[in-house]
């Protein structure tokens, strides 16, 4: 199965909230842990324990992992593990983007099923030219995982390259969007390749409704609610997940605080 029909299934059964694993030393300390691998881990499968039964996605951010070092990464070979088994899919937000035979490297660490790292989709920087990320494109088709590519991004600094204008006079993240749109066509219910498109962007004039699926991060602790979800997406809306970190790990560690977050996040973007 396609990860594009496996995510359509998982929104549609768990709802379109997708909850990020960012163990930022801040949440450490608020929780009462040491900001240290033990804090780390205790944290993070805290964390899955309670969301990754109940929510389609989880996203851990790979950036407070490998703040640790090896061991870091330990941990988030668990929480990629411990969370598939949950039942969620795992979106590894690594933003990654070389030239093409490096890129083909960073797909192999982490869309290749015999990894330590496979997940069902990372996210993906395009900016040294959409082609350059093809092996990533490729290896995801091959392995039936997901890419999602950052087009308009939620934060304040993103305009200042995606809404550039191409030779076309076209904005580049809108130019990124045709790319994915021409990879998603054909594709049933839902294309494999999606954006990453801000719940903060207020508003665009770029056509989102491209037959893939849209990460909306910025949701929640950034400011974006369901209203601008439904404003700025549109007939697209039913191919976002909304996604946001510290608004639901500021919970913790109460896990049904957590848990209960979630259900409230999914029905406030399902209404
Ligand atoms: O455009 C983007 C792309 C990725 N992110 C990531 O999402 C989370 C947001 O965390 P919050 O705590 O909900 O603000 C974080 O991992 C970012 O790296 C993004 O914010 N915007």
């Amino acid at each position: 199965m396609t990860f594009g029909a496996r995510l359509h299934a998982a929104m549609a059964d768990r709802g379109p909230f997708c909850v990020g694993i960012d163990p930022h030393a801040g949440l450490l300390q608020e929780w009462g842990l040491s900001d240290d691998v033990a804090g780390l881990e205790r944290f993070a499968l805290t964390v899955v324990e309670a969301v990754a039964p109940v929510c389609s996605v989880v996203k851990p951010q790979s950036a407070f992992y490998e703040r640790f070092g090896s061991r870091g990464i330990a941990v988030l070979e668990r929480v990629v593990a411990d969370s598939r088994a949950a039942g969620a899919l795992v979106l590894l937000d690594v933003k990654r983007g070389d030239i093409g035979s490096t890129s083909q490297a960073y797909a192999d660490a982490y869309l290749d099923p015999t990894s330590p790292l496979a997940s069902d989709a990372i996210t993906v920087s395009p900016y040294l030219g959409f082609g350059s990320i093809s092996p990533m494109i490729d290896t995801a088709r091959k392995h039936d995982a997901g890419v999602f590519v950052l087009a308009l991004t939620s934060n304040k600094e993103g305009p200042e390259v995606q809404a550039a204008r191409t030779e076309g006079d076209q904005s580049v993240g809108g130019l990124m969007i045709e790319h994915l749109r021409l990879l998603n066509a054909g594709a049933e219910p839902l294309g494999s390749f999606g954006a990453v498109v801000g719940a903060t962007i207020g508003e665009t004039d770029v056509d989102l409704d491209f037959n893939g699926p849209i990460l909306a991060p910025g949701y929640g602790a950034q400011g974006g609610t369901p209203d601008d979800i439904r404003r700025i997406f549109g007939p697209a809306t039913g191919n976002v997940l909304a996604s946001s970190s510290r608004e639901v790990l500021r919970l913790g560690p109460d896990l049904s605080a957590m848990r209960d977050a979630v259900h409230a996040a999914n029905e406030a973007l399902r209404g």
